[in-house]
């Protein structure tokens, strides 16, 4: 396993139910380490950019809606194996799907509005951990 970095967004639904602490602690529990953290709300542009790979997709505009509906907490996690580490935490998209146990089982009410995101590859890790935080506000060990 490679010691990686990924990005990790609580979204709306899930700041707003006040759950910040609780999904942070998923992530220590689990050996991962917080190494960048911001609480923003996005801009429209900022959402779109974002999650530009799925412009063509039906649930583009509503999926954007709702990451703009109110602040999301973005970090960036650190450890071995942190992109899969952080997916099998977070589990299934549809939380009706996700196993037990995972953050979107216990925080999430729908698809759309399923409490975190997760990068799913090192690659893309890269690219979304540098969308939002400089190489200075990242906390190296
Ligand atoms: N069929 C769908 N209907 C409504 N929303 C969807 C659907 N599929 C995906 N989404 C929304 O778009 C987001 C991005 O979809 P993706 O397939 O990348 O899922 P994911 O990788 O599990 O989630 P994320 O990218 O947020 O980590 C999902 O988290 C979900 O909120």
């Amino acid at each position: 396993m490679a010691f990686e970095r990924t990005l990790s967004i609580i979204k709306p639904d899930a700041v707003a139910k006040n759950v910040i602490g609780k999904i942070y602690s998923r992530f220590e529990d689990a050996g991962l380490k917080i190494v960048a953290a911001r609480m923003t709300h996005l801009s429209r542009e900022q959402a779109e950019q974002f999650y530009s790979v799925h412009k063509e997709r039906p649930f583009f505009k509503a999926l954007v809606d709702f990451m703009i509906s109110g602040p999301v907490m973005i970090q960036a996690l650190e450890g071995e194996g942190a992109v899969a580490k952080n997916r099998d935490l977070m589990g299934a998209t549809d939380p009706q799907k996700a196993d037990k146990g995972t953050i979107r089982a216990d925080f999430a009410d729908s698809i759309d509005a399923n409490a975190v995101h997760g990068s799913d590859s090192s690659d893309n890790a890269r690219i979304e951990i540098g969308f939002f935080f400089p190489e200075i506000d990242i906390y190296l060990r």
